[in-house]
């Protein structure tokens, strides 16, 4: 019986505190009241989304418990907690199968989940593992309420400070296209999906705002709008709706501080194509010679398929004009936010039942699994080969690439995968640094004609969650050839008002929600620690002053902080990072350049399946990966749009007659994947 034993000491500088199983115990017992988690079910049932928040919580509520009794401090919370084996308490029988330790095989293809890739942590990266940590947490009570001022007040609303700093000023960047914020979200949701937290009476997302407070939804955290605020009050609006994330589980349901979990595979392994758990993919799959699902209804006009109607749940993230109009569906949910997703998942699709079609005609004698994984494998590739040629080099530039070692091979393989380098993401990562693509997004996207005329636009509020102009003329081609000629905002602190007031807007009200309010919000539910904080992870001079931020931000922005906070170690990091001054050669500041440059990294060096790798049942042949190394975005969108014939060489940048030249699709500039380096 283990009853008595230390499950933890902790050592003080008299006495040493002795965590025992028994407390463990009561504790859980005790969270379990308040939770009403029920009685334990099965250990092999799969929880729903509710279910794993319930546990979540309840997890919480015993580390909160025991934090309360043995006085444990923000440190022995966040570090030592976790260190229980709570496999010899009570916890373990609530524990489903799910969260202990697979058996893992070796084989040649990625587990949709991502399960598996790294062998001594099979979690690492997979579905529900819990968001890592670059810095502790900052968590008012330690464990889990949101972070307040230094000062002891509170923060300023988030609100606040997106109407303060994140004005629409609607600076363009001096080179990049709607390519670069496209791509960039597409691999987000490659990489990253947070869990909503949702209500057990409608299985969505809670309302806040118009519940009386005594009656909201436990996760209801909704965001204060000022009287004055220069948009709302012209609505009366004095409230923002705003949900925190689901509590998410540890491996072996360990304790600790409240986590949040990603619910899609963190690795660059196209995802978002094929989605990030069996069910899904085999959804979308056709089941004959390695193709997806798609709509042939253009065929008859010579025209390629489009994404496969959205059929289950139609109307989910869709705002369909009758029942008969159905929204796309592809590996990620929220394919249909606006056409820049849509566009972008169409041609990869596209583009993998291109390859796969010429692989099976390679290999004739390969059956329809081992030419769909093969595909997969390879789209895998050209996600990860377009995303550190051409995309990071332009976000972070030459030195942090170097810093970091992002910079690609030019010959050999890469020889540089290291198991125990995490490629989970960090939670400043997905809640902060990677949303610096929110202030890249103009008012309206451009249609452009095949042959580079402007043709019209589309303002973005009217269009999220309405794709539906896709299923018509040449409306595909028109958006992938304006996102090559519209020009991109640049990343400062002034956010587009489609997405700080309009967000998505409906019909009647006239106004929407902010995602500059719901970024900084999201920080704080998360936890993250101020901007300062990461100054000084980061290796910059933590600001003692607002003086000694003078260089990190112009003097307006420098000038709208002082207004909105107290004190430099109060500043939120989405806020902030967004608005640091550039890098030379880099479109992000200090902050945001390490936190990307960190988390790059290992998703490159800590990818088993990385592309490049050698001596892996996963690694292709040198020869092969010569082709991969060929393949540029502008190739895929000439190979699988309808029409168009020339494109730039580096379509995330604007032509340039001397260095980024316009050059038809068929001239031998632009090098097409040789597919026979695949037979066999
Ligand atoms: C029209 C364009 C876009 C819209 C409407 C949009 C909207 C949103 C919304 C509503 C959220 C969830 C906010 C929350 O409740 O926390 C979100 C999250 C996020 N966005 Fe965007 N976004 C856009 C473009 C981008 C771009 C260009 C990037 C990156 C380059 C990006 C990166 C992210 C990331 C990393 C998250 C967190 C995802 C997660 O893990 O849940 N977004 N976005
Ligand atoms: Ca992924």
């Amino acid at each position: 019986d283990d009853n008595g034993k230390c499950a933890l000491l902790i050592p003080g500088a008299t006495t040493s505190t002795c965590i025992s199983y028994e407390a463990i115990n009561r504790a859980f017992n005790a969270a379990k009241e308040i939770t009403r988690l029920g009685g334990p079910q099965s250990k092999s049932k799969e929880l729903s989304d509710i279910e794993i928040d319930v546990l979540g919580r309840t997890i919480v509520e015993t580390s909160r418990i025991l934090a309360k009794e043995f006085k444990l401090a923000p440190d022995a919370i966040h570090m030592g907690l976790p260190m229980i084996d709570t496999r010899h308490t009570v916890i373990n029988q609530y524990c489903p199968v799910k969260y202990q330790r697979p058996q893992c095989k070796v084989q040649r293809y990625r587990e949709p989940d991502g399960m598996c890739n790294n062998l001594e942590n099979p979690h690492w990266g997979a579905v529900m593992a819990p968001f890592r940590r670059l810095l502790p947490p900052n968590f008012q009570d330690g464990v889990s309420a949101p972070r307040i001022s230094v000062t002891g007040s509170e923060l300023p609303t988030a609100r606040l400070v997106s109407t303060l700093t994140h004005k629409d000023m609607g600076f363009h960047d001096h080179a990049v296209t709607i390519y670069l914020p496209a791509w960039g979200q597409l691999i987000d949701h490659d990489m990253a999906m947070g869990a909503e937290s949702k209500d057990p009476r409608t299985n969505s997302e809670p309302k806040c705002c118009n519940v009386p407070p005594n009656q909201r939804h436990q996760a209801c955290w909704p965001i204060d709008i000022p009287s004055a605020d220069p948009f709302y009050k012209l609505f009366r609006r004095t409230c923002l709706d705003f949900v925190r994330s689901g509590a998410g589980v540890r491996e072996q349901c360990k304790l600790g501080t409240r986590i949040a979990v990603n619910t899609v595979s963190a690795y660059l392994d196209a995802s978002f194509v094929y989605g990030s758990d069996l069910e899904t993919m085999n959804k979308l799959r056709v089941f004959k010679a390695g193709q997806l699902k798609s709509n042939a209804m253009n065929r008859h006009k010579g025209m390629k398929d489009l994404l496969p109607p959205q059929m289950e749940n139609p109307d989910a993230n869709c705002k369909r004009p009758s029942k008969d109009v159905h929204c796309f569906m592809a590996g990620d949910a929220r394919v249909n936010q606006q056409m820049m997703l849509v566009a972008l998942h169409t041609i990869l699709m596209r583009e993998h039942n291109r390859i796969a079609l010429e692989l099976s005609k390679i290999n004739s004698h390969w059956d329809d699994e081992r030419i769909f994984q093969e595909t997969r494998h390879i789209i895998a590739a050209i996600v990860q080969q377009i995303t550190y040629n051409e995309f990071l080099p332009m976000v972070l530039g030459k030195e942090v690439m170097e810093r970091y070692s992002l910079l690609g091979e030019r010959q050999g393989m890469l020889n540089k995968y290291n198991s125990k380098l995490e490629a989970t993401l960090p939670t400043a990562f997905f809640a902060a640094a990677f949303r610096f693509g929110h202030s890249l997004i103009p008012n309206a996207l451009e249609r452009w004609s095949t042959t580079h005329k402007f043709i019209g636009s589309r303002r973005l509020s009217d269009i999220i969650n309405k794709p539906f102009d896709v299923y018509t003329g040449n409306t595909c081609d028109e958006y992938l050839t304006g996102f090559m000629n519209q020009i991109s905002q640049a990343v400062d602190d002034s956010v587009s008002q489609e997405l700080t007031n309009h967000l998505f807007r409906d019909e009647t009200s006239g106004f929407g929600s902010d995602l500059a309010s719901l970024n900084i919000q999201r920080g704080r539910d998360h936890g993250v620690p101020s901007y300062n904080a990461y100054r000084e992870f980061c290796g910059l001079r933590r600001a003692r002053s607002w003086n000694d931020l003078a260089g990190a931000f112009t003097n307006e922005t420098l000038h709208m902080y002082m207004q909105a906070y107290k004190t430099p170690d109060d500043l939120d990091l989405w806020s902030a990072g967004v608005s640091e001054r550039p890098l030379p050669g880099s479109m992000v500041g200090p902050v945001f350049g390490c936190i990307m440059g960190e988390t790059f990294k290992n998703l490159r060096l800590g990818d088993r399946f990385w592309f490049e790798n050698a001596g892996q049942p996963s690694s292709f042949t040198q020869e092969q990966v010569n082709e991969i190394r060929k393949v540029k975005l502008s190739r895929v969108i000439c190979d699988n749009s309808d029409h168009i014939e020339t494109v730039q060489v580096y379509v995330m940048v604007l032509p340039d007659s001397e260095i980024n030249p316009r050059v038809a699709c068929k001239s031998g500039i632009l090098p097409r994947i040789n597919l026979s380096k695949w037979k066999e």
